[in-house]
């Protein structure tokens, strides 16, 4: 932990792990702060930011266990894009806000992409990825942010308070992909963080105005 009270991860997987993640060692803390896509991770309190982080990057989660509240930490992730290209995510895993608390509008400045998370048998942090979802449209920075959705804990179906129809079409409506997911099986997180790094990380449309030095080139057209 450095002075700032961040730390530093990178993601370690084990041996039999999916190949989406990579380990990434041997950079040191600025190589690694400068670099990949930054991503804020956020939500309410202990609907599982950080549970839902490790168990992706290091699949070692024990639900229940207690952990210390997060203030903020920086998991470094390598993820294969649909593409099939590895690309570095910073992936910020942010303090679980209480009522009437805001996402520090830092944030909101650096972010290029969102993962807003609520625990599915919890209505009240539903309600709050719905605010934060209004706080990023009126002071994210930049034009273009990629927001994805996690409905955490659906391991706990029997407790259910916020009906997948209903969030599915906020988020539809919100033009967001939404995944109901639970860190007891990996496999349901991995697909939300594929796609998340493959629309950050996907190329812009080729200009149809030609390009200098290209003057030749099919007319400078957006095919290929
Ligand atoms: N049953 C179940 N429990 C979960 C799941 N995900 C997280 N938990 C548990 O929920 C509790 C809170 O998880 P955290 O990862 O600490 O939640 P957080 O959102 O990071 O918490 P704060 O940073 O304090 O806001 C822990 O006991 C986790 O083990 C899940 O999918 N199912």
């Amino acid at each position: 932990m450095d002075s700032l009270g961040s730390k530093l991860k990178s993601s370690m997987l084990p041996a039999h792990a999916l190949s989406t993640f990579v380990q990434r060692q041997g950079q040191n803390l600025s190589d690694k702060m400068g670099k990949g896509c930054k991503v804020v991770v956020c939500g309410g309190v202990s609907v599982g930011k950080t549970a839902i982080l490790e168990q992706l990057l290091y699949g070692n989660h024990i639900i229940g266990k207690e952990d210390s509240e997060t203030v903020e930490d920086v998991y470094v992730a390598s993820v294969e894009t649909d593409r099939g290209v590895k690309e570095q995510l910073r992936l910020y895993d942010t303090r679980g806000l209480q009522e009437g608390d805001e996402l520090p509008k830092h944030y909101f400045s650096f972010a290029d992409g969102f993962v807003l998370v609520y625990a599915m048998n919890d209505l009240e942090s539903f309600r709050r990825v719905e605010i934060l979802k209004k706080d990023i449209d009126k002071f994210r920075d930049k034009k273009e942010v990629v927001i994805v959705v996690l409905g955490n804990k659906s391991d706990l179906s029997e407790q259910r308070k916020v009906e997948a129809d209903m969030a599915q079409q906020w988020a539809k409506s919100e033009r967001m992909r939404l995944w109901e997911v639970t860190v007891t099986d990996r496999k349901t997180l991995i697909e939300p963080f594929i796609l998340l790094a493959s629309k950050l990380t996907q190329p812009q449309s080729k200009s149809t105005f030609p390009l200098p030095g290209r003057k030749n080139k099919s007319n400078a057209t957006s095919e290929n």
